[in-house]
């Protein structure tokens, strides 16, 4: 991808990397942009390590509010790790997160309170059916009996799952997994919401569904932070994205600019991460067995 020089530097620019000990206090209250822009996500010098392999090396990442934004990147980028950091699962080794204002680590309930997660291998209540899975999330949310009913027989209902209200959660399948999850993450009304790999395993008609209640969610003012590899998918759903490779932000912004002069975001992404293009090369002996 090649940006002329000039827009490149029209680019709002991060602050410099400043290394912030791991769980310091920082001040509360409204997070903003120089130019008064509301932050949903403010991440500075996050790093995580796991012995000799530094999943996350210092990333530091501003995601705007009311976007519905990708963060996208190859296998073993340091997605996960990162979306687990940022949502309180995994405690960094450096850095410090900022959610709507509130310190992941020193602010915790303030800041579960305001997002909904999904992450990668959800764990369920599988003996509890999708209804009672509901019942269990709304009032350990906090919320009134009859505020949860209303509230879980309308997702439901939206999420297509009302004839299989009922049934056990150990018998969904991963499309019903992956809906009900994302009920349980909504139904408290977070400002933001953290999805790893929702469409993984999910079948277009489930994908759909997910999809019209992901755009419901960001009209309505809410910010959507997902992973996914399918840039075909962050293309057509996103409107900012931040891309990763080998644990660092390669680029981010809208998604126009990331994608610049390249024919699709996947071409971008390519030169951005530098694919090895070598696809079957060295592959002589494969012949279909002739
Ligand atoms: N618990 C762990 N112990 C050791 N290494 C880990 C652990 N979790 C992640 N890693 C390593 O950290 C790096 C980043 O992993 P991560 O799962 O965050 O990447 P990812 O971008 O989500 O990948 P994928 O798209 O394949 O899910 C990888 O090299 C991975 O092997």
């Amino acid at each position: 991808m090649s940006e002329p020089r000039e827009e490149r530097e029209k680019r709002p620019r991060l602050e410099p990397y400043r290394p912030v000990p791991y769980g310091k206090a920082v001040e509360e209250g409204p997070d903003t942009t120089g130019d008064g822009q509301p932050v949903a996500v403010r991440v500075r010098g996050l790093w995580k390590r796991f012995g000799e392999q530094t999943a996350v090396a210092g990333i530091d990442l501003e995601l705007p509010a009311g976007r519905f934004i990708g963060l996208v990147g190859p296998n073993g980028a340091g997605k996960t790790t990162t979306l687990s950091m940022v949502t309180g699962l995994l405690r960094p080794d450096d850095g410090i997160v900022r959610i709507v204002g509130h310190d992941v680590w020193t602010d915790p309930v303030g800041v579960k309170s305001r997002i909904g997660v999904l992450p990668e291998g959800l764990r369920l209540f599988e003996r509890l059916s999708g209804r009672e899975l509901l019942a269990y999330t709304g009032r350990l949310r906090g919320l009134p009996g009859e505020e949860v009913d209303k509230r879980a027989g309308q997702l439901l209902d939206v999420l297509d799952l009302s004839a299989s209200q009922h049934k056990l959660v150990v018998d969904y399948s991963t499309g019903m997994r992956k809906k009900i999850g994302l009920a349980a993450a909504l139904l408290h009304n977070p400002e933001v919401l953290f999805l790893d790999e929702p469409f993984e395993g999910v079948d277009p008609v489930s994908a759909q569904v997910i999809r019209g209640v992901l755009e419901r969610f960001t009209e309505s003012g809410g910010t959507v932070v997902f992973s996914s590899h399918v840039m075909e998918l962050v293309e057509s759903l996103c409107d900012w994205v931040a891309v990763m490779a080998a644990g660092r932000i390669v680029a981010h912004g809208p998604l126009a600019e990331v994608r610049g002069d390249a024919p699709s975001l996947q071409d971008a992404f390519l030169s951005l991460v530098g694919a090895d293009r070598r696809g079957g090369q060295g592959l002589d002996w494969l012949s279909g067995g002739k």
